[in-house]
């Protein structure tokens, strides 16, 4: 599997698939330049009147619903209509889920376009599947990854889409199988926008694949390799944030190859 993971690395920066993102104002910025890194190319655009137009040039779409509002929401749902019908790659940031009853507003409308990957923290995975209305606080998880496997299962089959439930160990799932990456450090959840760069690559790689849920792992193993090679030369939050755009630019074969740590269960 791990000569697979490594092979859609190589595929994004070779495709370099053009990755729309209707996003949050707080990782614009930050998510843009994880793309760039890791060899794909970003675009972020919200205007409704070009939502139709953006989705057909794009190979994938990444909606984040960070800062949404009542004019972005729409945009978002226009968006994941035209993903959904014209069968594009398109991936689901539910932000905060669970934290107001907008956002879980937003969220019920935009699952009945089956996303095809939901990439959220434990929290929000839970929040999503309104397993149990757990109060994200705010954009952080409560919970831990493995506490989210039911409401990712319960995803997994309402809306077909493949789920990974992110943290200390990501946990990727869909109807078939389900893996664990343990990759990553826990320094990463002081950089804003980490978890949203995760989606957005996560929407480059399933896009350039058949299969969603391996090309969703390597996503996650990728990130979580270049944050741990990043940490050890970071003195905090602020140097890790630069430094992870560095290795995800510059990861070695065997870099990645001596750090992978993923299972099948
Ligand atoms: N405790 C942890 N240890 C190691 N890696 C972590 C930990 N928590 C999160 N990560 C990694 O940080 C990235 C962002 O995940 P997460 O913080 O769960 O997303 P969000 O920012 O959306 O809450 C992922 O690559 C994840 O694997
Ligand atoms: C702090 C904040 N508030 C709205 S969006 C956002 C960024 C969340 O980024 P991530 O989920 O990657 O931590
Ligand atoms: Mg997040």
């Amino acid at each position: 599997m791990e000569n697979n993971l490594w092979n859609y690395i190589q595929s994004v920066k070779n495709q370099s698939p053009l990755v729309h993102n209707i996003t949050n104002f707080v990782v614009m910025n930050n998510t843009a330049n994880a793309l760039l890194a890791v060899g794909a190319s970003p675009i972020m655009s919200h205007a409704k009147s070009e939502i139709k137009d953006m989705v057909s040039i794009s190979n994938a779409v990444v909606i984040n619903i960070g800062t949404l509002d009542e004019y972005w929401s729409d945009s978002m749902l226009i968006a994941a209509e035209e993903a959904h019908h014209t069968k594009k790659t398109w991936v689901l940031d539910p932000v905060g889920a669970g934290a107001t009853a907008f956002r879980d507003e937003i969220l019920s409308k935009l699952l009945e376009f089956k996303p095809t990957v939901i990439r959220g923290n434990a929290s929000e995975i839970i929040a999503l599947a309104k397993a149990n209305k757990t109060i994200t606080k705010g954009v952080d998880s409560t919970a831990e990854s493995n506490e989210a496997i039911t409401a990712a299962k319960y995803l997994v089959e309402n809306f077909q889409s493949v789920v990974c439930i992110s943290g200390a160990t990501d946990i990727i799932i869909d109807d078939k199988e389900m893996y664990f990456v343990e990759n990553g450090h826990p320094l990463m959840t002081k950089v804003t926008g980490l978890g949203c760069s995760a989606s957005a690559i996560v929407g480059a790689f399933a896009s350039i694949a058949e299969n969603k849920t391996e090309s969703t792992v390597a996503a996650m193993v990728l990130l979580g390799i270049a944050g741990e090679l990043a940490e050890k030369n970071s003195a905090g939050p602020g140097s890790l944030q630069m430094n992870i755009l560095d290795k995800l630019y510059n990861i070695s074969e065997q870099e990645f190859f001596e750090n992978v740590k993923v299972s099948k269960k």
